[in-house]
């Protein structure tokens, strides 16, 4: 479980983080969700340490992230896997080179090892075979799964996603979601998903946390969201005519 409380951060005059407190919960996707700009990037990042807050903590399972020196930082980010946007794969490497970067970096195993840990990883994403292929011969879809089997290369506690649809086509996305919810609750990660997709949102959304004007304004499951009396969210999940139409049916 990761349990964050009263983060606080600014950028100069922009008072981003307005101390949110939320928990995270094992072996379930937790969403952030809220409208452009409201903070979802700059909290995930405060949470794996690529910003300071200036207060609050980050606790990984009892361990405050935000008071470990260097080296415990380094210890639990071993246990960390991020998919960020544009998958964020080294063009120059081929699938296997890219998915073993990590094993390369942070393990000594020898590799025959590593090799054996990068084939489980492309056939638990349905990839199997496609090792020295480059990024650039990869669709889209095909590069977030390439991105996610690099993700859990190192068996994580932790898996942090940044908008996996993004690029995606809807059936491709369901495809991803459906690929890290499983995945979540197989290895029983805590996997924490920044999205925009409202799909995302009613499949996978097992803990949703939802952001407005810095603050956490919500937190619910995907079950709560379609009965929830919170106007703001309301409005922002419901924007559309066709969702509107969809939620007075259910
Ligand atoms: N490194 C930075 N320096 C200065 N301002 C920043 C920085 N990163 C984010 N911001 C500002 O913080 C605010 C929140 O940005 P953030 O990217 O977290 O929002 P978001 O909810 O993820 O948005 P989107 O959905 O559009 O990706 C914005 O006003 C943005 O300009």
């Amino acid at each position: 479980m990761i349990e964050i409380k009263n983060i606080n951060k600014t950028f100069g005059e922009n008072h981003v983080l307005r101390g949110i407190s939320a928990e995270f919960n094992e072996g379930m996707c937790n969403l952030i969700i809220g409208g452009s700009g409201s903070g979802k990037t700059t909290l995930l990042k405060c949470m794996v340490g690529l910003h300071e807050p200036e207060t609050g903590s980050v606790s990984y399972d009892g361990r405050d992230f935000t008071r470990l020196n260097f080296e415990a930082r380094i210890d639990v980010r071993k246990e960390i896997g991020m998919l960020f946007q544009s998958s964020a794969l080294f063009d120059s490497m081929t699938v296997e080179e890219n998915i073993m970067f990590p094993l390369n970096m942070f393990t000594d195993q020898n590799r025959k090892e590593k090799l054996e840990r990068v084939n489980f990883c492309l056939d638990r994403v349905n990839l199997e075979g496609k090792n020295k292929l480059f990024p650039s011969e990869l669709s889209g879809g095909m590069k977030k799964r390439v991105g996610i089997a690099r993700a859990i290369s190192m068996q994580p506690k932790y898996l942090f996603v940044d908008e996996p649809n993004s690029g995606l086509d809807p059936k491709t996305s369901i495809v991803i979601d459906e690929l890290i919810k499983e995945i979540t609750e197989e290895y029983t990660i805590t996997t924490v998903v920044v999205t925009h997709d409202m799909n995302s949102v009613m499949g996978i959304g097992d803990n949703i946390i939802f952001l407005a004007n810095g603050q956490k304004e919500w937190q619910g499951s995907n079950k709560e969201i379609a009965h929830t009396d919170n106007k703001e969210l309301n409005d922002f999940v419901f924007a559309s005519k066709f969702m509107q139409a969809a939620k007075d049916k259910l």
